[in-house]
């Protein structure tokens, strides 16, 4: 059977998940949730003509009779005026305080250029124009721009609640293993990784090493989605593809042309929650899941799944067959892979500041790599 490419398994992952329903938040409420919508400025912004710094607004050429009523400014006077003032109506520009100077009532300095100091309404927004696209990840300057231009609530779409399934009897939870144990490590790993991924853990179950356990708490699951750490293999032991056989889910994907982590994969249950089971060597579960979260992320919030960055490669990143995952460090000279990175060891991804996604070809010193950013 062969697998899907990197690229086309993340693209079925991001098909594979149902968007979530569109929900009304206040702006102070909607930190890491989606845009569900175009989100157009409600008024224009500023609303109207204000000032941009603290003194006086002037008409005409000085000196200036200061004038102190709230009428039209006649040519020739001036009035006090601070930041985010309102001009008075004739005004032509205004004079910062620190370039003016007053004596009795007349107000001396260079005549600014006329609109000198003014910000015209509508500067940073007219009415209806697009300030957060549909799609957006809303982040603090996204909603403050938000409140700037009238927003009070917004339609989003929240991140998706995952329901974690970690198999594996040999794990335990504490201390230094004793022979035939091992420390679970998708424990303290996996649900700050997927927070930082867009997707926040609901659930989190430890499950026996059985087809029917696996599938038992997979049913009594109320989450969006279902992300399994574990148990991919063929072996007897292997839970996996056993219990999607029982719940009559439908496999997307059964492997995947990546290393490491090519035994991830992906099936949907058949009330349409997708299920991603990541492998059990804790790198590569690691590296599948920075894959191919984002993907399901962006198909549950409609957000746009982000393509890696491109960083110059400081030494040869050796290509295998499809594409290789390698944690890289930063140097002067660009970026080099981090070492001790065996699929089973995470010391590597730990020290490293991007994953770089190496093609088959390879990438030669001085070459374009692409990489996925830190969240890990
Ligand atoms: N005959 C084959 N054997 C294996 C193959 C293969 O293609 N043919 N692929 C290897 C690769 S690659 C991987 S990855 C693993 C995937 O197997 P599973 O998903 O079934 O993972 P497990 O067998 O459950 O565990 C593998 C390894 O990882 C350790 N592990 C599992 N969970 C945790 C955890 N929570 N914390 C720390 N370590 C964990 C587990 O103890 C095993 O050592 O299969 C290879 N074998
Ligand atoms: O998924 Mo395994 O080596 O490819 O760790």
């Amino acid at each position: 059977m062969t697998h899907p490419s990197w690229d086309e398994a993340r693209e079925i992952a991001q098909a594979s998940i149902s968007p979530g329903e569109v929900i009304e938040l206040l702006v102070t409420e909607a930190l890491g949730t989606t845009a569900a919508e175009d989100l157009c400025a409600l008024g224009p912004v500023p609303h109207a003509t204000t000032s941009a710094m603290d003194g006086w607004a002037v008409a005409g050429p000085g000196a200036w009779r200061l004038d102190l009523s709230e009428g039209a400014l006649a040519t020739g006077s001036a009035r006090p005026i601070v930041t985010g003032g309102v001009p008075p109506e004739g005004a032509d520009s205004v004079l910062p305080s620190e370039l003016g100077r007053v004596e009795g009532d007349l107000l001396h300095g260079d005549a600014p250029p006329p609109g000198r100091h003014l910000r015209p309404a509508g500067e940073e927004a007219a009415l209806g124009d697009v300030i957060v696209p549909a799609g957006s990840a809303l982040t603090p300057a996204r909603l403050a721009v938000l409140a700037a231009t009238g927003h009070d609530h917004v339609g989003i779409r929240r991140a998706p609640l995952v329901h974690l399934l970690v198999t594996g009897d040999e794990l335990v939870g504490s201390g230094l293993p004793q022979p035939g144990q091992v420390r679970d490590v998708m424990t303290p790993m996996l649900p700050p990784l997927l927070a930082a991924l867009g997707a926040k853990t609901s659930h989190h179950d430890h499950v026996h090493d059985e087809a029917t356990a696996v599938a038992r708490t997979a049913r009594s699951s109320d989450a969006d989605l279902l992300i399994s750490a574990g148990g991919t293999g063929h072996s007897s032991a292997d839970p996996i593809a056993g219990a999607w056989s029982s719940l009559g889910a439908e496999v997307r994907f059964r492997g995947v042309d990546v290393r490491p982590g090519h035994p991830v994969s992906l099936a949907v249950l058949p009330d349409g929650r997708p299920w991603l089971a990541l492998p059990g060597n804790p790198l590569a579960a690691a590296l599948t899941a920075l894959s191919f979260v984002p993907a399901l992320v962006a198909g549950f919030t409609g957000g746009a799944l982000r393509e890696p960055a491109v960083a110059v490669a400081g030494a040869a990143f050796e290509g295998r067959a499809g594409t290789t995952l390698v944690p890289a460090v930063h140097t002067p000279d660009g970026v080099v892979p981090a070492g001790t990175s065996r699929p089973h060891m995470l010391r590597g991804l730990a020290e490293a500041d991007v994953v770089a996604v190496v093609p088959r070809a390879g990438i030669a010193p001085g070459g374009r790599v692409d990489v996925l950013p830190r969240v890990w």
